[in-house]
């Protein structure tokens, strides 16, 4: 089993020369170079040739690169997609998506230009909330989905409260389809950079409800994430302890078996391996 590290994922403006550059010593999993709302109106195009020139540059790393286009029915988005179809990428994150059918015209564009691009989507209306079950299913291209929790809060109107309370059933909507079409999802940006505490409980809620990692703005947000999103000493230690305890168990032909007096199946060998297959992806990281 081999799986990805998202636990950081790092945006950044696409105008932003030194972001770009800083970016490259950085230790987020992801970093998702920005085109869209972190990007002014005039500034677009200037943005679209600094990022592919940083992306062809290189010096990333193992760190995945993704850009994030601005929306196909904006006067950017088709030339974002042409212009990063063949680009040294991991993929192309689609903001404020809410239907299949958008996937579906992007992917298009993609084949004709000739790229195997993964697609990101955004989650972050109430019509794309709604409709995220075909959404997620809309393309075997889709890879994860990204909670757009600023954008998401404006349009139902809620506050950005800690236990986000008004967002709960769009969060868990979401995390259900995601799942349920076998992708990953990443929780929304904390916006007070300053707030260490805040920001320490937001990463733990995000661990919580389940989700592979958190979507950040600055530099120093990245080692929390790190710390929360990986699967704890406790949490190895255990995992290996059920995989023998599982596999001695098989070899005498029975299902069941008892770790730290609590019952193990099938399912929890299952999930243990997931546990320790994500624990190596982060050691052969670092
Ligand atoms: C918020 C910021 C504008 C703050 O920038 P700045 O004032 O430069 O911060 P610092 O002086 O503390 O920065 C220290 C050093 O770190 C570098 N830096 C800062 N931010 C980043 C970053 N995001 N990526 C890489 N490097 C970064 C600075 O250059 C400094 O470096 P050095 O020169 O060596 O000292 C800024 O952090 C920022 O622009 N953040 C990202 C904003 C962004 O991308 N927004 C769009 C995505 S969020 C979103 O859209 C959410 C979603 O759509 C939704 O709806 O929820
Ligand atoms: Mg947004």
């Amino acid at each position: 089993m081999t799986l990805r590290p998202r636990r950081s994922v790092l945006y950044m403006p696409g105008s932003n020369a030194r972001a770009l550059e800083k970016a490259r010593s950085l230790n987020a999993d992801s970093l998702v170079l920005d085109l869209e709302d972190a990007v002014a109106p005039d500034q677009k195009a200037a943005a679209r040739e600094q990022v592919l020139a940083a992306v062809n540059k290189g010096g990333y790393g193992d760190r995945e690169l993704v850009v994030r286009v601005n929306g196909f029915d904006t006067p950017w988005g088709r030339d974002d997609i042409v212009a990063f179809a063949n680009a040294p990428i991991a993929a192309l994150c689609l903001p404020k998506v809410e239907s299949a059918g958008e996937v579906n015209a992007v992917v298009q564009l993609l084949k004709q230009e000739g790229s195997n691009l993964k697609l990101w989507l955004m989650a972050e209306t109430p019509r794309g909330v709604l409709n995220i079950d075909e959404i997620c299913g809309a393309d075997k291209r889709n890879e994860v989905i990204v909670m757009g929790t600023s954008d998401l809060a404006k349009e139902l109107r809620v506050p950005h409260t800690p236990d986000r309370l008004g967002m709960q059933v769009s969060l868990q909507i979401c995390m259900l389809a995601a799942r349920a079409h076998g992708l990953d999802i990443l929780d929304g940006v904390y916006l007070d950079i300053k707030d260490e505490a805040g920001y320490a409980a937001a990463c733990e809620q995000g661990v919580v409800l389940g989700f592979d990692g958190k979507t950040l703005i600055h530099p120093s947000q990245i080692e929390p994430a790190n710390r929360a999103f990986a699967p704890s000493a406790e949490t190895v230690d255990r995992a290996r302890r059920i995989i023998e305890a599982w596999e001695a168990a098989k070899a005498e032909k029975k299902a069941v078996a008892v770790v730290d007096g609590k019952l193990v199946e099938v399912l929890h060998f299952e999930e243990a391996k997931r546990h320790l297959a994500i624990h190596e992806a982060i050691q052969s990281r670092v």
